[in-house]
């Protein structure tokens, strides 16, 4: 089911809605329990494509999986751990980008692990040349086939050296996953530091892990014997935080995001702030909306953090088409973040997107043939479209235009939504959406 929804736009979303775990931790946090000799618990968790695509890789390799999804808690037993069924483990090729991070874990506890295509967000090449390269560098064997990549350690994995030339979340991810209970030391420079991978260092550190993290993005990892399981609260997701917000001003609205975190937005904050939205921080979440009047272009790049997140890019360039004058955005995360802009630019926004880095440093796409740089000039009145969902911020960058915009949209292909936005339906009603969901293509 893709999944079609028509939406009457033009009408402030207002009201509460609550966020729970992150996506781009929950789903590390499950794979980290294969490590553990004991079963873990895992609360906050979220409802959403990619927990259940990670809860059935985890259940062919034996492991028990329990989600209460109303109650937002996964218990997972690893007691039995086996190899999956290549076959199996193929079926969900192309599902999510998780399946990479098995390797260290299931070279641990079966000496043998399998990747199949990997999905996720179509938003650059997203090469794994650094995750096989760390594999190997600790000692696995990686034989690419037809149908995916074997993965073996007939040797045991070893504590290794790793510069990585980006700071990668999967890799620093994958680094952590397969040092911990490799033979030795392990010294990584060069790691990203996202705050979900700081609480997967926290789950680690639960589990028996000694993992040491430096103020120069160097992380050392002593391997240890034993992993016991964790028992663990999954940080919010402050990429659909982000995203709420970003509606909020679009459509001028107000909204209060229940489980929203200043500290891991703090960059976010102050972009909002710059841009003329509106916010107050309290203990249970932060409201977030448009105060009235014009809003204001700003130059922005995304970083790895502390910088600005690629991911609230989408939904952030949404509202920017509402500022008054011309704001610069350049994405230096991936090559090829932009193609939504064309769905934006069929409802009215005027959007040009150039090759060039602009309006900061230059960055590891400038003079490439990548379309990473975009000039947003505003305000421009968005009007109702047909809209394919591309991807999935930028489906939901397409759902808040279609929301700001006068008249009723067709967008279609939502399903892809929910890899990473709990019951957005439901959301969407709580805030007074005029949306309703219909048969599609
Ligand atoms: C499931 C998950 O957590 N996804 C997040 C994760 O993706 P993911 O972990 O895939 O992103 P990375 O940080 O690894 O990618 C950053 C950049 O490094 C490049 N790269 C990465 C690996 C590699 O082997 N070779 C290589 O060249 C990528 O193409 C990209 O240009 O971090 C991204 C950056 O914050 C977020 O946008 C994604 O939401
Ligand atoms: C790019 C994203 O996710 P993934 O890495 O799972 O494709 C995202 O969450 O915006």
């Amino acid at each position: 089911m893709n999944g079609l929804m028509r939406v009457e736009g033009g009408n402030p979303l207002t009201g509460e809605i609550t966020v729970r775990g992150a996506k781009n931790f929950v789903s590390k946090a499950m794979v980290a329990a294969l490590l553990g000799e004991t079963p873990s618990r895992l609360a906050n968790v979220p409802v959403i494509k990619d927990v259940d695509v990670v809860a059935d890789l985890l259940r062919l390799h034996g492991v028990t999986v329990d989600h209460d999804a109303d109650a937002g808690v996964v218990h997972l037993d690893p007691s039995d751990v086996e190899s999956a069924h290549v076959a199996d483990i193929d079926a969900y090729a192309g599902s999510s980008r998780i399946p990479i991070l098995f390797c260290g874990p299931l070279l641990h506890r079966l000496g043998e692990a399998f990747i199949p295509d990997l999905g996720g967000c179509r938003i650059g090449d997203r090469p794994i040349d650094f995750h096989l390269d760390i594999l190997r560098s600790f000692g696995a064997v990686v034989d690419k086939g037809v149908q995916g990549i074997q993965i073996s350690a007939p040797r045991g994995l070893v504590g290794t050296l790793i510069e990585l030339p980006y700071p990668s979340v999967g890799a620093t991810e994958q680094t952590l996953l397969t040092a911990v209970r490799a033979r030795g030391l392990t010294e990584l420079r060069g790691a990203a530091t996202e705050p979900e991978i700081m609480d997967l260092v926290a789950v680690l550190q639960k589990m028996g892990a000694i993992i040491s993290v430096d103020t120069d993005r160097t992380i050392r990892v002593e391997g240890v014997d034993r992993l016991d399981g964790f028992r663990h609260t999954a940080l919010a997701d402050r990429i659909e935080a982000g995203s709420w917000a970003c509606a909020a001003l679009a459509t001028r609205g107000d909204v209060f995001v229940r489980g929203a975190s200043q500290l891991d937005m703090m960059t976010f904050l102050n972009t909002y702030r710059k841009v003329g939205g509106e916010f107050d921080v309290r203990d249970e979440g932060i409201r977030f909306w448009h105060a009235g009047g014009d809003l204001d272009p700003i130059v922005l790049e995304t970083d790895v953090h502390p910088g600005f997140m690629t991911d609230w890019q989408q939904p952030l360039v949404v509202a920017l088409t509402q500022a008054t004058g011309l704001s610069i955005v350049h994405e230096t995360v991936y090559e090829n973040r932009f193609g939504f802009t064309d769905a934006l630019r069929g409802m009215g926004a005027t959007i040009q997107i150039y090759r060039e880095c602009l309006g900061g440093l230059s960055c590891r796409f400038g003079r490439r043939n990548f379309f990473h740089s975009a000039v947003v000039s505003g305000p421009t009145p968005l009007r109702a479209a047909q809209i394919e969902v591309p991807d999935l911020r930028g489906g939901f960058s397409h759902l808040i235009a279609a929301l700001a915009a006068e008249g009723t949209s067709e967008v279609r292909g939502i399903s892809i939504i929910n890899r990473g936005y709990e019951n957005f339906l439901g959301k969407l009603e709580a805030l007074s959406a005029k949306a309703s969901v219909g048969a599609g293509v």
